[in-house]
């Protein structure tokens, strides 16, 4: 029997776990190959005829029940496949539920649901748990199965939960045929001894059972391919195609005496009828900071999610490119494609390129979610991808106090050498700080915090733990906006002068100001969405946050580091996010994913924060790969933020859309850079607010402007079982205080 290169087929139930469960087949099972479908991709009758060329399948877990059939698709039927088409499944979670309720078993719900928990799992060290040790492993769920007694379905493995919920059946297999399952999550992180070592029982299992059966896989055809799509993971990530060429130029200033601030005030940052734009890193670990040298010239992008446009702009002229059938990433991908470089400063990481926002709903584009219309929008909604492409830049590094000015253009000596003179003058001890003057007062009057209603949030806390304790999502990211309205001294306000405030208010490794028509962003993000290398060894990190504890008199690290990393709640909220950033990461980079750093406690200016770290890349070995727009497929492929949906993704996102009452916009996005040179750096928008500049103005009952203006502001926090309103309320006020203070806000 030849078990050389099997082919395993994985069917996914919209899970955000499925490519870490993958990851593990690859690695228990020597040489596999793993085609993912989705429950509902195929019918029984498709799934049958081809079932005989896989050497075995897994049936994935996923969010809501094995017994709705919206949740489940074609799985049920699985098991009932007639014998000829009959193959080894290994199910997790839903697919041991499923299971289970086929032959008998009662499906329950949990008194006490375990989503990013840890249990001890008991077995008979027999079958799928032989040469098994002491078993820890991570549970995500809410329903659980209560065999009969003597059926079909033979119990292998059970927790302890005590009081909360006494024995819980953990791993099962069918007396008869190749069918075994566990409730618990081999492919988690934190998943110890039950992972990898049970899939290889598994696989050890079934080539016994073909060995019994006397029977292999059959051989593999073209047309199951068609059906199933190419296995995991894919190569080439995009077709080749033709690089065009632009070069970078650099010059090389010490100028120890000059801040971040004043150079964007000698480039103009203070006139706010220009665009600009500034990537700075105002506290640790941050060290590099960019700054576009834009102008009403330079070239503008924007892209509203279903618009089937890209809109271009330069000065005042603008026009529409169609998309056609392509989506919004592929244009991009050839838009990057066609101006790369390869000579600027290796270790410089910005040499010019895409600068802007990414919105929360170009995320939901795709995830394939429709984006909902709200009531009582009165004017159409703004892109959803707002970029410039930065020609002319600035990088200053802190930590050498060496800058670096760049230009892509032909011919530009002229700008780099008055730029030079200008920051060299200005760095003159004389000259240095001039720009730090004592902060404006902005408004006329005290600003209008229009808060979100206390006791609505705390309703919704009570609706997102309803979905929780159903099984239809592990955890969920509840937000809301704040709105602030306020009557500015000079119209309109200076966001700048705005900025420096949040900047000293809340000093952010990953803070951005962005002045980019119609909308004004100033964020003093302390979380890294993804930021990836240049290719060819193109790496790729997520630093993803979750546990938020506000910064008090008498709170040092060792009670932070207590009250996030020592309690159960915070590190299971930030372990479901690892787990799915990691199964974003490899979906996209294929196994080469780890996790770097698991709940490390960082501090900042007004919260302590736990912080994970997960890599990943593909190395450029194999001739076939074009690595060099893989970190922009990780971004396309990844947003929106986990940290900001909960898990499973898509299922968390649609509950989310129920919950929340507006579209989240520029919040719970990204902003960041695509450099020419293939790398990227991109923050998640949060501790950030932000305003339009092509609202109409009211006209009040004498017949005057209206000459106020309104920001806002989104904040909110994850939603576990475990969760406490009245805590979860405190938590998205600490997080929205971290910005309202730039405004001297009193509340309404
Ligand atoms: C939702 C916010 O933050 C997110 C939620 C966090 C949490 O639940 O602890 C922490 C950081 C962010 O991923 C926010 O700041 O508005
Ligand atoms: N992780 C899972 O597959 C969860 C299954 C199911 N939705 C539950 O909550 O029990």
């Amino acid at each position: 029997m030849s078990f050389s290169s099997p082919r395993i087929l994985l069917i996914d139930s919209h899970d955000s776990f499925s490519y870490n469960l993958a990851a593990l087949c690859r690695k228990s099972i020597p040489d596999t190959h793993i085609h993912i479908i989705q429950n509902n991709q195929l019918s029984i009758e498709q799934l049958t005829s081809i079932l005989p060329q896989f050497a075995a399948v897994v049936v994935g877990p996923g969010p809501g029940s094995p017994k709705v059939p919206e949740d489940i698709g074609v799985i049920p039927q699985l098991w009932k496949v007639p014998c000829h088409s009959l193959v080894p499944i290994f199910g997790v979670c839903l697919g041991l539920q499923s299971l289970a309720i086929e032959f008998g078993a009662h499906l329950k719900r949990l008194d006490v649901v375990k989503h990013g928990q840890i249990s001890r799992v008991d077995h008979n060290g027999t079958g799928l748990f032989k040469g098994i040790d002491e078993t820890h492993a991570v549970r995500y769920h809410s329903l659980h199965v209560v065999l009969q007694d003597d059926g079909d379905i033979e119990p292998l493995a059970w927790a302890d939960d005590g009081a909360e919920n006494g024995q819980v059946v953990m791993a099962i297999k069918h007396r008869t045929k190749p069918f075994w399952a566990v409730q618990y999550h081999p492919e988690s992180v934190r998943t110890s001894e039950g992972g990898l070592q049970v899939l290889q029982n598994f696989w050890r299992l079934a080539k016994t059972w073909y060995a019994f059966q006397g029977r292999n896989p059959q051989p593999w055809s073209d047309a199951t391919l068609s059906l199933v799509g190419p296995s995991w993971p894919q190569t080439p990530l995009i077709g080749h195609s033709q690089f065009g060429v632009v070069s970078v130029t650099t010059s090389t200033l010490h100028l120890p005496n000059i801040p971040v601030m004043d150079i964007c005030n000698l480039l103009g940052a203070s006139d706010e009828s220009a665009p600009f734009v500034l990537l700075e890193s105002a506290a640790q670990p941050g060290r590099y900071s960019i700054i576009g040298c834009v102008d009403h010239d330079s070239l503008k992008l924007s892209y509203t999610v279903g618009a089937g446009q890209i809109r271009l702009s330069r000065g005042s002229e603008h026009w529409l490119q169609p998309l056609g059938r392509d989506d919004v990433w592929s244009w991009l991908t050839t838009f990057m494609q066609s101006r790369r470089a390869s000579d600027g400063f290796p270790h410089v990481p910005f040499w010019g390129g895409l600068v802007g926002y990414l919105g929360y709903e170009l995320g939901l584009e795709s995830l394939q979610i429709p984006v909902m219309h709200r009531k009582g929008i009165s004017h159409g909604r703004r892109p959803d991808l707002n970029l410039v492409f930065v020609e002319r830049s600035i990088v200053v590094d802190s930590l050498v106090d060496e800058v670096y000015i760049q230009s892509l253009k032909t011919d530009d000596n002229k700008w780099m050498e008055e730029t030079a003179r200008i920051l060299a003058k200005a760095s003159t001890p004389l000259s240095a700080t001039s720009f730090c003057g004592p902060p404006i007062p902005l408004f006329v009057q005290p600003p209008i915090v229009h808060l979100p209603y206390e006791e609505v949030y705390k309703l919704r806390i009570q609706k997102a733990k309803e979905h929780l304790l159903a099984g239809d999502s592990y955890e969920l990211c509840l937000t809301a906006h704040t709105h602030i309205t306020v009557r500015p001294r000079q119209n309109p306000t200076s966001s700048w002068e705005l900025y420096r405030r949040l900047r000293r208010h809340n000093p952010a490794p990953y803070s951005g100001y962005f002045r980019l028509y119609p909308s004004i962003l100033l964020s003093s993000s302390p979380e890294r969405f993804l930021s990836f290398s240049r290719p060819p060894q193109s790496r790729c990190q997520l630093r993803p946050i979750k546990g938020t504890v506000r910064k008090a008199p008498g709170i040092v690290r060792e009670d932070a580091e207590e009250l996030l990393a020592g309690c159960k709640k915070e590190v299971a909220e930030n372990l479901m996010i690892v787990d799915l950033i990691r199964h974003d990461l490899h979906g996209v980079v294929g196994d080469d994913v780890s996790v770097k750093q698991f709940c490390r406690v960082e501090e900042y200016e007004t919260v302590w924060q736990m912080v994970s770290v997960i890599e990943g890349g593909r190395s450029v070995t194999s001739l076939d790969v074009d690595s060099s727009m893989l970190g922009s497929e990780v971004l396309k492929r990844s947003l929106p933020p986990g940290s900001m949906t909960g898990a499973p993704k898509k299922r968390s996102v649609e509950i989310l859309q129920t919950l929340e009452d507006n579209n989240r916009g520029i919040y719970s996005g990204v902003f960041g850079y695509w450099d020419v040179g293939g790398g990227g750096d991109w923050s998640v928008v949060i501790r950030s607010c932000f305003k339009h500049d092509d609202q109409p103005r009211d006209i009040d009952v004498d017949g005057n402007d209206d000459e106020t203006e309104t920001w806002t502001i989104g904040a909110g926090g994850a939603i576990t079982a475990l969760s406490d309103p009245d805590s979860e309320w405190d938590e998205m006020i600490t997080k929205l205080q971290s910005v309202l203070g730039i405004f001297e806000a009193t509340s309404s």
